[in-house]
């Protein structure tokens, strides 16, 4: 089992680091990872990490900005990974955190962190543990802030 780390030099927190340190927490597995400059730059590295270097899975992540153009740059980075899970039939798991989702440069740094370990978490039951995500569907799951819950009648 191989899992693939694509990250980029424009977050402003080393998700890649987080991401590999806590998978190694819960799985002994391959790791493989792909520094690129940009979100846009992550869809054909995760497709050249499943394809060439052999994974399994792959988490894309990613930060994109709080303008206008980063926001129009997410979604054509997202609809990318979701066309390069298509084309390899393997998950991606896109790890995106919006910078204008966090009050302060604190709050930004925490969210980073946080959202890629939880999601690098989900990665790992995706990948060697399905039946955990379904113990827990419908639940509300969130990563980085507070879970939602169940909603109930
Ligand atoms: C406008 C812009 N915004 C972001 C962003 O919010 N987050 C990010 O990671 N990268 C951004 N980029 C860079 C592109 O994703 C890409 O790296 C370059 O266009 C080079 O291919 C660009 C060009």
């Amino acid at each position: 089992m191989k899992i693939g780390i694509a990250d980029t030099t424009f977050a402003r927190v080393d998700m890649g680091r987080a991401a590999i340190d806590e998978i190694r927490r819960h799985a002994s597995v391959g790791i493989e990872r792909y520094t690129v400059p940009g979100i846009k730059d992550l869809p054909v590295a995760c497709k050249k990490l499943i394809e060439e270097r052999g994974c399994d899975i792959v988490m894309a992540l990613g930060m994109p900005g709080g303008a206008e153009k980063d926001k129009m740059c997410a979604h054509e980075a997202s609809q990318g990974l979701i066309m390069a899970q298509l084309m390899t039939n393997r998950h991606i798991i896109e790890v995106f955190v919006h910078a204008d989702e966090a009050k302060d440069d604190r709050e930004l740094a925490w969210l980073l962190e946080q959202r890629t370990r939880e999601h690098a978490v989900n990665a790992v039951k995706l990948a060697l543990y399905p039946r955990e995500l379904e113990k827990a569907a419908g639940t509300g799951q969130r990563q980085g802030f507070p879970d939602a819950g169940p909603a109930r009648l």
